[in-house]
């Protein structure tokens, strides 16, 4: 496991999201347990079965909850203090962007963020249809979002991060539940992304070309490297698991 380091040798926070002994306990269980990593490299993978914690990781990185135990800083800042610094740290893409969108709008959804920011009204309008028309959207400036396929409203939730040019960018199983055209769309769209992406996975081919896989397992690092090394230990005791009676591994 990659040590957190608290400062780097000149005396400045250390670049990306560092989690120094971080754990967190849910209706009197734990959820994550002592954790300690510096996640700093480009393309990182979280993996693991369901109720591992991936997700509560997640939302401990973003600053929607607090450790019970330990320290969490992105880029230097306590993610749940410092939220205003953290828009332009951290971006987040929920698995199902009907928790992300908030407006009717496709406009005012994707100023929102812009305008939290600090931007005035009128420069994160000029701002989102400067950033339509690159993309050849420009018939969308005032659409409804309800008239947007499930493809399109990720499309849009990942537009209205990227307008705010976060460091990193936070995904919650990305490609789940879209079809294989909007998948490959979506995945080459990432792919060309300079911001550093944290991807939350069942699955653990969409992680082969990762500089880091981390493999969670109740709450806790079972194994973290390079994809070559990660993925097949995971895959061999997923099918472990797979081969037993159903309900074999499950908490007595
Ligand atoms: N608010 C909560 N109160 C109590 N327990 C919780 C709460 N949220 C999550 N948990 C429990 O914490 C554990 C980890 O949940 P989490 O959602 O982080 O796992 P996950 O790895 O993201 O799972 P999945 O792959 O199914 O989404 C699970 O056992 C879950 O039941």
């Amino acid at each position: 496991m990659t040590q957190a380091p608290s400062l780097t040798p000149d005396g400045t926070a250390p670049a990306g999201i560092v989690l120094a002994g971080a754990a967190i306990t849910l209706s009197g269980r734990p959820v994550l347990r002592d954790l300690s990593l510096h996640l700093s490299q480009q393309r990182i993978g979280i993996i693991g079965r369901n109720g591992s914690g991936k997700s509560t990781l997640l939302r401990l990185m973003a600053g929607l909850i607090t450790p019970d135990n330990g320290t969490v800083r992105v880029e230097g800042c306590d993610p749940a203090r410092d939220r205003k610094a953290m828009l332009a740290h951290l971006g987040i893409l929920f698995q199902n962007p009907d928790h992300q969108i908030l407006f009717p709008t496709v406009d005012e959804e994707l100023a929102f963020g812009l305008i939290q920011m600090g931007v005035p009204k009128a420069g994160a309008h000029s701002r989102v249809t400067a950033h339509l028309a690159q993309h050849g959207r420009s018939h969308w400036l005032g659409a409804s979002v309800a008239t947007l396929s499930q493809g399109q409203r990720h499309w849009l939730c990942l537009q209205s991060v990227l307008l705010m040019q976060p460091r990193t960018i936070l995904l919650d199983e990305p490609l789940a539940g879209l079809d294989l055209p909007t998948q490959t769309r979506l995945a080459r769209s990432f792919a060309a992304l300079p911001q550093r992406l944290i991807t939350i996975t069942h699955d653990p081919a969409s992680l082969s070309s990762c500089d880091r896989v981390i493999w969670l397992e109740g709450g806790t690092v079972a194994a973290d490297g390079p994809p070559a090394k990660v993925l097949p230990l995971f895959d061999a005791e997923m099918q472990r698991l797979g081969g037993l009676d159903a309900d074999a591994d499950l908490p007595g």
